[in-house]
């Protein structure tokens, strides 16, 4: 089994650091919900930052070299209903869901594997297993049956029949020649023994009791717009951000005078009542998402998905998340929207997981979005684009330059559709908050370093990439007396319209190190004796403790350095 992040300590890390907080912790949380406190916020702005400079201010050339034009969008949240009718969240957005007439609660069906190896009695009988080796110890698994499954699942097969499960368990785990089981196959060993031995249905995650049939709920959510709770004011909060750029297509060409291939950018808030939200923040209710939607020509739209496949890829690499991690997954005939002529997903090995996880999806969407708008709507000449520059260019041999003209001589369809047509979209979706996560767990190190008398400690250090890092320098005087905090407030100032720098003169230097390896601070600035003498500081750097001295007036250049973007 792959080695896995204890996500509950890990909260409390970020938690503890101003990461992450628990949505309304003081009254009990809220499932689904999470606050970024002060470093969290400040990772997160920088990733969403990072991501709109790279790809809407300056994305990288074409497949020919071409310029690529980009232009931001900022939509409502709330839209007219009969938008998410159009594009079909209304009627088929929701996930198989099953009930536990036990307990109440609600699972979706799909991921029922993986949310029972998360499950607390799943947790608790892991503690009796031997992960390193993929052996269990039957007397340890016999006692945990009798004792803390009764209280954690009393329904299990395991507490209910634990000698025929064993049984089991013993040719299908230990009498294994080949590799241990995934933590999800051992579940499954476990539930499908109780299926077998039983004729029970899979247990319930909270308490292990059979769960009922899997029905479809819809993952939106709704209000009402005015003060009239009736079927008619009823209004949803977005479920993506994407249906406000369809939405808007029109708009953004008629105020743009954009030609094809072009994109529109939008960050913004995401809400879905996602039926089982879990991994800390990789699946919540309230969420952020980084999209692009990219019209193109239909046929050119192969090679533009391909090359924001492959940048999407490489972004990720060039924001410090290892390519060993990063695991780009085309989807399979089984899974890909019907309408869809290929997606990708960007999946990344959250150490919570022994399967990689979707932090990114680049679809083609062919012309289906805009073709939905463009029924629903009524508006079908909005949607349809007319390629006038392919239209000039391809004059020889014409009788004619008006378009509708020579619609008249009744060309072929195929001639027709090289100029006019509805432009295919490729869609790199990406989600904010996954990405901040996946940012926070790579980052997360625990290495050996010497203390101040020399000795092994183990510090705990976050390395970031320097463009995300939350605080890109701390700067201390040594000690609070012979001008050094004066000198440190004046770098300290100088610094602080342009990056986020922390002063802090409190304690031993080597602690206020610590305190900023925690936090990812990839520069460590001390003002110290010589300073006075040749205006000069050390920059001491978070991941090789290697401390260099330079001269004040460069400092801001050495910062700049290692901010700059690299894709
Ligand atoms: N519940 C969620 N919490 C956090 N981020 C999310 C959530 N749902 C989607 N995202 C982010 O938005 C991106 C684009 O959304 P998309 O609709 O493609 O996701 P999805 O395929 O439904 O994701 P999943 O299969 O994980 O539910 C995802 O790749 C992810 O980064």
């Amino acid at each position: 089994m792959p080695t896995r992040i204890d996500m509950a300590k890990f909260a409390k890390f970020c938690k503890d650091m101003g990461f992450v907080y628990q949505s309304s912790e003081i009254y009990g949380g809220i499932n689904g919900f999470w606050d970024y406190g002060p470093l969290g916020v400040e990772l997160k702005r920088n990733i969403k930052e990072a991501w709109w400079q790279d790809m809407v201010r300056n994305p990288p050339p074409g497949p020919s070299g071409q310029e690529i034009r980009m232009v931001g969008l900022d939509c409502s949240i709330i839209m007219n209903p009969k938008v998410w009718v159009a594009s079909g969240h209304v009627a088929t957005f929701a996930d198989p869901t099953r009930k536990c007439p036990g307990c109440g609660k609600f699972t979706r069906a799909d991921q029922l594997w993986a949310i029972l190896a998360e499950s607390d009695w799943m947790n608790s009988l892991l503690q009796e297993f031997d992960p390193v080796t993929g052996k269990y110890d039957s007397p340890r698994l016999m006692k945990w049956a009798k004792g803390k499954g009764q209280k954690l699942a009393p329904n299990l097969a395991l507490v209910k029949n634990p000698e025929v499960t064993l049984s089991f368990l013993a040719t299908r785990v230990n009498g294994q020649p080949e590799a241990p089981p995934s933590l999800q196959e051992f579940t499954r060993y476990v539930a499908t023994e109780q299926l077998e031995a039983t004729g029970l249905q899979e247990p319930c995650p909270a308490c292990g009791a059979p769960l009922g049939e899997a029905k479809q709920v819809s993952l939106m959510f709704e209000s009402h717009a005015g003060l009239d709770k009736t079927e008619e004011s009823k209004v949803y909060l977005r479920p993506e951000t994407a249906q406000g750029i369809f939405a808007n297509y029109r708009n953004v060409l008629d105020s743009t005078r954009l030609k094809l291939p072009f994109g529109i950018a939008q960050v913004g808030k995401a809400f879905r009542n996602e039926v089982t939200p879990r991994n800390f923040t990789f699946r919540s209710r309230e969420f952020e998402q980084m999209e692009i939607e990219f019209f193109c020509h239909p046929a050119e739209s192969q090679q533009w998905y391909e090359y924001w496949r492959d940048l999407r890829k490489k972004w990720y690499s060039t924001l410090g998340i290892q390519s060993d991690n990063l695991k780009p997954r085309e989807q399979g005939a089984d899974e890909v929207a019907f309408y869809s002529i290929g997606t990708t997903d960007i999946e990344y090995l959250f150490p919570f997981s022994d399967d990689p996880q979707e932090l990114e999806g680049v679809a083609h969407r062919g012309a289906y979005d805009l073709g939905q708008h463009a029924k629903h709507s009524g508006m079908a000449e909005k949607f349809m684009y007319f390629d006038e520059e392919r239209w000039n260019a391809d004059s020889a041999g014409r009788t004619t330059n008006s378009f509708k003209e020579w619609m008249k001589t009744n060309p072929p369809a195929a001639d027709v559709e090289k100029y006019q047509f509805t432009p295919h979209v490729i869609e790199p979706s990406a989600g904010a908050d996954r990405f901040t996560l996946a940012v926070l767990c790579e980052a997360y190190t625990e290495d050996k370093v010497p203390d101040a008398k020399g000795n092994e400690e183990t510090r705990v250090v976050m390395k970031f990439h320097p463009r995300l890092a939350p605080i890109k320098a701390a700067i201390f005087p040594l000690v609070n007396k012979d001008g050094m905090p004066e000198r440190a407030t004046a770098l300290y100032r100088a610094l602080k319209p342009h990056f986020n720098v922390f002063y802090d003169d409190k304690g031993a230097v080597g602690r206020r190190y610590r305190r900023q390896d925690e936090a990812g601070t990839p520069f460590c600035i001390t003002i110290d004796g010589q300073t006075a003498e040749d205006d000069t500081v050390t920059i001491r750097d978070r991941d090789t403790l290697k401390q260099e001295r330079v001269k004040v007036a460069d400092v801001r250049g050495v910062i700049e350095k290692a901010l700059t973007p690299g894709v």
